[in-house]
């Protein structure tokens, strides 16, 4: 079964303006609310796919409420542990170009922590946790960590999907699959990733780090692939991006959805970065018909070789 945590849960407010004028009243155009964190979008995109997976995490007050029923509407099952303040509410903008605020979210206990912890170290072999998303300021940036190490301590295998700091401390623990976007990986590096060969580069330097497979994705560049064994990158089509909101979730549900199916690192990486395509393309998070309308336009190659 795939578990996947989100840390700090969100209500995405998805707003759209003509023009953002500062310090004026800005009447919106149109306007969406999702569930959302990075782990709740990985959920709802494996259930479009056909996967089921249960949603873990901490969540409370009323927009806790409305996230666990979106859940239940689109059939997800979870196992949050409830905490007393309200989950964030997350404003995504979209004038022109995206703007993100995203809040800090509710105080967590060291009850509800031990909770949490309960219920990862129920989890066996059989198993993949996708731990996503950022720590919550209240929580210790050691929080991954200490997860992680119940999860190899159980034989269960995990995706790391986080920024460079906590990635880093993860890595160690031989994460399956870890999924930096080239700002993230260039923070780590200290450098600027623009272009395949760099990030190819900087991907090989996790694997010897620890991490089984790496995909980084480069937004409307595209993405590549490192493994021990190989290197891979793909192109993107281009579209009307709708919303680039959950497009790097959608690639870790696309990536697990794939590989269970097929267990071809390949195949499942050209369903990632068609998943990323989708969801960018639609105001919500991806569906099926949309990954398999792009998916014969992703075209893999070799990285330094041919395409196959
Ligand atoms: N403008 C775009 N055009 C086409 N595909 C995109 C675009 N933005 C994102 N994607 C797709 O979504 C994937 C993830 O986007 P990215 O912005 O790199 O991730 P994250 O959401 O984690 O920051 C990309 O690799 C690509 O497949
Ligand atoms: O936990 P963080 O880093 O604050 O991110 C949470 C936000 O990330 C998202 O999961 C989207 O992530 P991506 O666009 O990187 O795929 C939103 O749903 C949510 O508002």
């Amino acid at each position: 079964m795939i578990y996947t945590l989100t840390l700090n849960p969100s209500v995405d407010y998805v707003i759209q303006l003509e023009e953002l004028k500062l310090g004026e009243l800005n009447r919106v155009l149109r306007e969406a609310k999702f569930p959302g964190g990075k782990g709740i979008n990985v959920s709802r995109v494996l259930q479009r796919m056909g996967v089921s997976s249960k949603a873990l995490g901490f969540i409370g007050g009323f927009t806790g409420k409305y996230i666990e029923e979106r859940l239940k509407q689109e059939k997800i099952s979870c196992d949050f542990v409830h905490v007393k303040g309200d989950t964030r509410i997350n404003v995504k903008l979209q004038a022109g170009t995206e703007t993100e605020i995203n809040a800090s979210g509710p105080p967590i206990s060291k009850a509800d922590f031990e909770a949490l912890k309960e219920k990862i170290g129920a989890l066996t072999g059989r198993d993949v946790l996708v731990l996503a998303g950022s720590v919550p300021a209240v929580l210790p940036e050691t929080t991954y960590e200490e997860l992680v190490k119940i999860c190899v301590q159980n034989g269960t295998k995990f995706v790391a999907d986080m920024e460079g700091r906590l990635l880093e401390k993860v890595l160690p623990y031989r994460p399956f699959l870890i999924k930096p976007n080239h700002h993230e990986l260039g923070e780590l590096f200290h450098t600027e990733i623009a272009d395949f060969a760099q990030a190819v580069a900087c991907g090989k330097r996790l694997v010897q780090r620890g991490a089984e497979n790496v995909i980084v994705s480069m937004a409307d560049q595209g993405a590549v692939f490192v493994s021990r064994q190989s290197a891979f990158m793909a192109e993107v089509p281009k579209g009307e991006v709708k919303s680039s909101v959950g497009a790097g979730d959608s690639m870790v549900a696309g990536f697990l959805a794939k590989y269970e199916e097929t267990g071809d690192v390949k195949e499942a990486f050209r369903y990632s970065v068609a998943s990323g395509c989708a969801t960018a393309f639609s105001l919500d998070l991806c569906t099926k018909e949309k990954v398999e309308e792009i998916l014969p336009h992703i075209i893999i190659k070799n990285f330094g070789g041919d395409s196959g």
